[in-house]
This record gives C-alpha cells, sequence and structure tokens, in this order.
C-alpha cells in the first residue's frame, strides 16, 4: 500500500469579507491501511481532507505526500497514482458515450488511439458495461453511471482510490453494488462516507470534526464515537473511550 502522510496539513480559505478561516486544523496522520474510511458530520471538513490526498486541495500549512511524493510540487506524479471519484459522476463524466468517456480517462497513458479504444471496452466488460459502450452518458441509470465514473477512475490503474461520497445520490440496491465493488478492488482506497454499514468495513475510520480528527482507530469504535458524538444516549454507543492518534 502507499503511505499517505498528512504533516501538520492545514487549510485555511479566505471569507467573502476578507477573514481567513481555517476548515483543517493542523493534521498529522499516516494511513497505510488498505481501507481507510472518514466519516463525520455536513461541513466537518472529511471532503477537503480527503481532496488533499490528490492535491485537488493544497495545504495552506504543513505538508501532503504520498509516498514521498509532495502533492504540492509533484501534482502530476501524484494524481497519476491517486484517482479520485466525485459524489456526483455528473462532475466527470463529460463524453457523449460511455467509451469515449474511458478512452478520455485513458488519453494521456495510452496514446494508440486503436489500443485506447480496446483497453476502454476491456474496462466496460470488466464492469459490466460492455453493451452500454456506445450509448450516451445520459440514458444511464445513477448506478451504471457511478459505476462508469469508477470505472473511468480504474483505467488509468491507480494505487489509491479517494471516494467521495460515492454512494450518497444512490438507492439501496446501487448502494450495495457501489460499496461492494469498492471494497473488493486491491487498490488502497480512502472512503469518505455517510454510510456507516460501509465504513465499518474499513480497516482504519477517522472521525472528523469543526475542521479536525477527533478520533482515529478501528471501526467499531471510530462509528460508535462518532454516533456518540451526535447522540450519547444512542444504544450504538459503546463505552470505548475515543482516542485520536496523531501519527
Ligand atoms: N472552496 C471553499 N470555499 C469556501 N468554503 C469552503 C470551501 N471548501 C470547503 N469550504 C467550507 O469548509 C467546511 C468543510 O467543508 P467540506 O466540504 O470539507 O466538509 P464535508 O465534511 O465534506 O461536508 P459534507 O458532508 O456536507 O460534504 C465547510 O464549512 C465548507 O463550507
Amino acid at each position: 500500500m502507499a503511505e499517505i502522510r498528512l504533516e501538520g496539513a492545514e487549510v485555511r480559505i479566505e471569507d467573502a469579507d476578507g477573514a481567513s478561516r481555517t476548515i483543517l486544523s493542523p493534521t498529522t496522520l499516516t494511513l497505510t491501511e488498505q481501507r481507510i474510511g472518514v466519516i463525520g458530520g455536513n461541513g466537518s471538513g472529511k471532503s477537503t481532507l480527503a481532496r488533499l490526498v490528490n492535491g485537488l486541495v493544497e495545504p495552506t500549512a504543513g505538508r501532503v505526500s504520498v509516498d514521498g511524493l509532495d502533492v504540492v510540487r509533484h501534482g502530476a506524479a501524484v494524481r497519476r497514482k491517486v484517482g479520485f471519484c466525485f459524489t456526483d459522476p455528473a462532475a466527470q463524466l463529460v463524453m457523449p458515450t460511455c467509451v469515449e468517456d474511458v478512452e478520455l480517462s485513458l488519453r494521456r497513458t495510452v496514446k494508440d488511439r486503436v489500443r485506447r479504444r480496446q483497453l476502454a471496452l476491456e474496462t466496460l466488460a470488466r464492469f459490466g458495461l460492455a453493451e452500454r459502450a456506445d450509448v450516451s452518458v445520459h440514458a444511464l441509470s445513477g448506478g451504471q453511471r457511478q459505476l462508469l465514473a469508477l470505472a473511468g477512475v480504474l483505467a488509468t490503474e491507480p494505487e489509491v482510490l479517494v471516494c467521495d461520497e460515492p454512494t450518497t445520490l444512490l438507492d439501496l440496491r446501487n448502494t450495495r453494488m457501489i460499496g461492494d465493488l469498492l471494497l473488493s478492488l486491491p487498490q488502497q482506497l480512502v472512503l469518505v462516507s455517510h454510510d456507516l454499514d460501509l465504513v465499518r468495513r474499513c480497516d482504519r475510520v477517522l472521525v472528523v470534526e469543526d475542521g479536525a480528527v477527533r478520533f482515529d482507530g478501528p471501526a467499531e469504535e471510530a462509528v460508535a464515537d462518532y454516533v456518540a458524538s451526535v447522540d450519547p444516549a444512542d444504544p450504538a454507543t459503546s463505552t470505548t473511550p475515543g482516542r485520536t492518534s496523531p501519527a
């Protein structure tokens, strides 16, 4: 697995009135597990944390690296290593047909057009979308669109896949289908999700609150910590005290 390191990584933004606001407090973490979940309330900073991992968001202080590659100084190399999948597949599906969309993902790595088409078709087949190759992306169901977006990212064979709420827009059947797929991948996965059942299947889970990691540990304990932070009386709350492990 890759070594994802945040060293005092902080993200500040400037509000419309010019005031500086911290949306991620200085965070130090080393992530080497295969499946890393990130949970927390709306606006807590989960997406910001996830986006730091492939340089979509740059730290305003501190450093973020993947296998020693600084996400700011070596952004292109990091993005070859780290694929990113958005909540809404519309954010990344831009070509008229499914096969063209996967081809677009491969444009930098596979220069030969015939080989590129062949690889795109093979990728679609792997994701059960072979029949849809020449179909408009708008004709796909929500689950198929999310599958296609994932296929496009995975076609480039990233070592790490960061998914920001990949099942939020999906119904139960598609949530399970995409969830099972993500958790069966050989890639390292950073999964931001509100789906606690999915996150329970991760090896390590970070709970984010108010722009800081409030808990970092095994999935069950992390979920219990998160539930307790929302509703201390919830029976799902474990008696295990929360902990953070910054390194
Ligand atoms: N580019 C930006 N400009 C202004 N504010 C931002 C920007 N990006 C994030 N924020 C703010 O930072 C905070 C954290 O946002 P972030 O998207 O990381 O939260 P989140 O935990 O992923 O939320 P959600 O679960 O709702 O997706 C929020 O208050 C958000 O409004």
